[in-house]
């Protein structure tokens, strides 16, 4: 087979498929879906372009022309294949006795072959990042002292002695994460790349201590770090996203090991390796959810759970309203508009592979595992549904913009978002008129970086857009995000306004999603 030039480098392994174009280099495979039309060659060099690797043409034509079918994983021969993804969050897994009961939970569904996803246990990401602050200051001779070191290596310890295996599966990983407490406090710094190696260290234990576990009441599992097996992703430290080429990789290990011995996958959740920096990543905070879909897609399961300490999502967040309710049914659509506007329960990316692989994904309790929870599916019977869920977002920051020309101008909008682009900064909620737009800052993307960068990228964007624009910069806002069915959006709004009328509250702001499952009224912090 004809090879393919990547950064110079001969790579040979190029296999085809009718619609997926595969190979590997250095360790990570790549994959780039084919397009149907004539244009194809150049559509697939621009579709590698894409994902940041240099194709030549003329290499795909040979290639092409010689097509080869992909090596294909045969499971026939140890017998049924996996089945679902069972994601369980810290909640989940914060002490030996909760692992006990996952462990439990997941052998009382014995018609499931699961790959299981967890994240590190309790608040263990947490303390990480808290001890990681510390090391900063607090001097090399003292790391020994960093109370939350202390608490994350009796933990960790404690839960093996209770599970009953060997300290061993995480010893290295305790002193690793000593050795790179000291490193950061020699440094006295400690970058967003550091803060993602630091904190895979609760993933990479938990999953260490669960999978010893499982093996040693005689249910055969294998743990898996996800930075090792093919999870590739943009190199934006703390906040990276999944690329493509992470679908037949993922699928390629986790299919192909399945396939020799029916060992369950443990996969750490919420780590990747950055496709450039080969260093790991991490996928956001609460990113084990993406984890789950993300394999769920990559194995085409039937179904992808993910177990929580709620019964499953609810029509508010319960610790503002302790009255809140399971919500039975969602859509894609209204799960990840809940999610991107601030509902702590599922990772605002989560949706994007169940949605593409159309697999249901079921949220539920891992403390109360009879209740019903969630169904997140394609579509929904919306007959009876009116308001299906609130979610509240914070400190967030808006800008009203008004252009200092007349009506009848154009292309200012254009201009207002050139700004945007030129400076990468992400737009969260819009309202426009000709003349004038209200907008506010994606806090997940603005609030990842520096508070000194943060601080100076404002005062960049607010300088670019005074060139043309009256500006208003409004800090300390909340969205009230309203999921809920657009047929009935009078009678929503209409209750919605006279609950803030009789507060006293002032809207500012309205939008309503694309998707038309969402309003979001925007109010001042204080209200
Ligand atoms: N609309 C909502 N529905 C359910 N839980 C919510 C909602 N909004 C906020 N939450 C909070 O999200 C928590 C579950 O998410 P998370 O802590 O990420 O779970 P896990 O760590 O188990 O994956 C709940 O304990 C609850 O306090
Ligand atoms: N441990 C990571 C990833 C994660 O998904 O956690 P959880 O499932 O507990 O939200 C975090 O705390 O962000």
């Amino acid at each position: 087979m004809a090879s393919l030039q990547l950064y110079g480098v001969k790579t040979p392994g190029l296999a085809l498929s009718s619609k997926r174009l595969e190979f590997a280099s250095k360790g990570a495979c790549f994959s780039v879906t084919l397009p149907s039309s004539s244009a194809v060659f150049r559509d697939v060099e621009h579709s590698c372009r894409n994902i940041g690797l240099r194709v030549s043409c003329e290499a795909l034509r040979v290639d092409l022309l010689q097509r080869k079918e992909p090596e294909t994983c045969d499971s026939s021969g140890t017998g049924k294949e996996l089945t679902c993804v069972m994601k369980f969050g810290g909640s989940s897994v914060e002490s030996a006795e909760r692992m006990k009961e996952v462990a439990n939970l997941i052998l009382s569904f014995p018609d499931e072959r699961p790959v299981i996803v967890l994240s590190a246990m309790g608040k263990t990401t947490n303390k990480l990042l808290k001890a990681g602050e510390k090391a900063v200051t607090c001097g090399v001779t003292n790391v020994e002292s960093i109370e939350e070191l202390s608490f994350i290596k009796e933990l960790h310890l404690r839960t093996a002695h209770e599970l009953g295996v060997e300290t061993t599966v995480i010893e290295k990983h305790l002193e690793g994460l000593h050795q790179l407490l000291k490193g950061i406090s020699m440094m006295k710094e400690l970058t967003l790349r550091t803060r993602d190696y630091l904190v895979s260290f609760g993933e990479c234990m938990s999953t260490r201590l669960f999978s010893a576990y499982l093996n040693k009441i005689g249910h055969k599992a294998r743990q898996y770090d996800a930075f090792e097996i093919g999870f590739i992703t943009t190199d934006d430290f703390t906040n990276a996203d999944i690329l493509e080429a992470t679908y037949p990789a993922v699928s390629k290990t986790l299919v192909g090991d399945w396939s020799k011995e029916n060992a369950v996958p443990v996969v750490t959740g919420y780590l990747g390796k950055g496709w450039r920096s080969c260093a790991i990543t991490t996928l956001g905070r609460g990113g084990s959810d993406l984890t789950a879909t993300t394999i769920g897609k990559a194995l085409g399961l039937r179904e992808i759970q993910v177990w929580k300490d709620v019964d499953g999502v609810l029509t508010c967040d319960p610790n503002i309203y302790p009255g809140a309710q399971s919500v039975p049914y969602l859509t894609f659509d209204e799960a990840a508009e809940l999610a991107y506007f601030g509902a702590q329960v599922l990772h605002p990316l989560s949706m994007r592979p169940a949605r593409d692989g159309d697999i249901p994904v079921r949220v539920k309790n891992s403390y109360n595992p009879t209740a019903p929870g969630t169904v997140i599916t394609r579509s929904r019977d919306m007959s009876k549904a009116v308001l299906t869920s609130i979610v509240l977002k914070r400190n967030v920051t808006m800008l009203d913009i008004a252009s200092t020309r007349m009506l009848g101008q154009y292309g200012f909008l254009a201009k207002v978002f050139t700004t945007f682009e030129d400076l990468g900064i992400s737009v969260d909620v819009v309202a426009t008129s000709e003349v004038s737009i209200s907008l506010t800052l994606d806090p997940a993307k603005l609030w990842g970086r520096e508070l000194i960068q943060r601080v100076n990228e404002l005062d960049n964007l607010v300088e670019e857009l005074e060139k043309i624009a009256v500006v208003k910069l409004l800090q300390r806002r909340s969205i009230i995000s309203l999921i809920g069915n657009v047929q009935k959006s009078s009678l929503i709004l209409e209750k919605v306004f006279q609950v803030f009328r009789s507060n006293g509250v002032n809207v500012q702001m309205i939008s309503q999603g694309a998707s038309k499952v969402r309003w979001n009224p925007l109010l001042h912090d204080s209200e």
